[in-house]
């Protein structure tokens, strides 16, 4: 039993031998080849908001990963953006949209979710910024979360824009800090700073700077060195699979309802105002 173990870990150390770069300008990912740990940046100024291309982008990344066996991934934004880790999904995707795009765009949306939040390996978001709507949702994904403070916010803020965060966004976030919290939180549209977001175990760490977040996330990700890649992936699914299921076997449902919605005159009308309000 223990041979087998130790095969396990030893095998899946020699499959990550080479460094892969990929740079696709909006999304930058390299693995380290002496610890097997992606790096996955997102570089889409000003504010990092997600496009159906960035979506595309981020979840071919992940399955590639998947398959390059890789030992753990950090998920952070491009520094230079300096405060934003995501601006959540893209407004301008669901205002007055063309509807085959807008179609994609959703189908798109769920399976990013699902292959980020079912990984089979350990994952964490070093959170240097700000991070809203769509941005909390993909943080929220990650295995572990280390947010940058004291001056950054996150949450699922959806209401606020007159738009309901779907049913998995909730669960997502009820999976990490209890229900009750997070059906006050999702009905608000409340966004935490970074102390209010540890106190409320909605992120895992703090930290007041970007390296020492980083380490912090490395930390995690060591800590797993002598678990077995097998069974840290069967427990992590047994833990989730009752919140991806429901999407797996609501997918149609879920999209043809979200899709009908976003286009209703009221919806519309208040995406609208609020994007008018982010430019001024
Ligand atoms: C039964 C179930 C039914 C369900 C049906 C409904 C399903 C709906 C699913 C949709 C869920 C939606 C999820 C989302 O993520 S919505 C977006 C949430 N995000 C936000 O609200 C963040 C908005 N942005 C900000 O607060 C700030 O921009 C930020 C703090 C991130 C950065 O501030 P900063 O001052 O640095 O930058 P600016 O505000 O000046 O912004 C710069 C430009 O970027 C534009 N911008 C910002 N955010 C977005 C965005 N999310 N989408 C598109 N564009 C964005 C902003 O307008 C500025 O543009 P200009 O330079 O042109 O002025």
């Amino acid at each position: 039993m223990l041979k087998r173990y130790n095969i396990i870990l030893y095998s899946t150390n020699k499959i990550v031998n080479s460094c892969r770069y990929v740079s696709q300008s909006m999304l930058k990912s390299t693995v380290n080849e002496k610890t097997g740990i992606a790096t996955v940046i997102i570089n889409k100024p000003p504010v990092n908001c997600i496009s159906l291309e960035l979506l595309n982008k981020i979840n071919t990344e992940i399955n590639k990963l998947q398959k390059d066996n890789i030992r753990g991934m950090i998920l952070t934004s491009v520094r230079s953006l300096q405060k934003v880790f995501c601006g959540g999904l893209d407004i301008k995707e669901f205002y007055n949209p063309n509807p085959d795009r807008l179609a994609k765009y959703l189908t798109n949306l769920q399976d990013t979710w699902l292959s980020l939040y079912m990984t089979s390996f350990p994952t964490v978001s070093v959170i240097n910024g700000h991070s809203l709507g769509g941005g909390c949702l993909i943080a929220m994904c990650c295995d572990y979360r280390v947010m940058v403070g004291p001056d950054y916010t996150i949450g699922l803020n959806e209401t606020k824009l007159g738009v309901v965060p779907p049913k998995w966004f909730q669960d997502t976030m009820a999976a990490i800090i209890g229900h009750r919290k997070a059906e006050v939180s999702v009905i608000a549209g409340k966004t935490y700073t970074t102390d209010e977001a540890l106190q409320i175990g909605l992120v895992d760490e703090s930290s007041p700077d970007i390296d020492n977040a980083y380490k912090k996330g490395i930390q995690f990700l060591n800590s797993f060195e002598k678990i077995s890649p097998w069974a840290f992936k069967m427990t992590k699914n047994i833990s989730r699979q009752p919140i991806s299921q429901w999407l797996i076997d609501n997918k149609q449902k879920d999209l043809e309802f979200v899709f009908n919605y976003m286009q209703t005159p009221s919806v519309q009308k208040h995406l609208g105002l609020y994007l008018q309000s982010l430019k001024k």
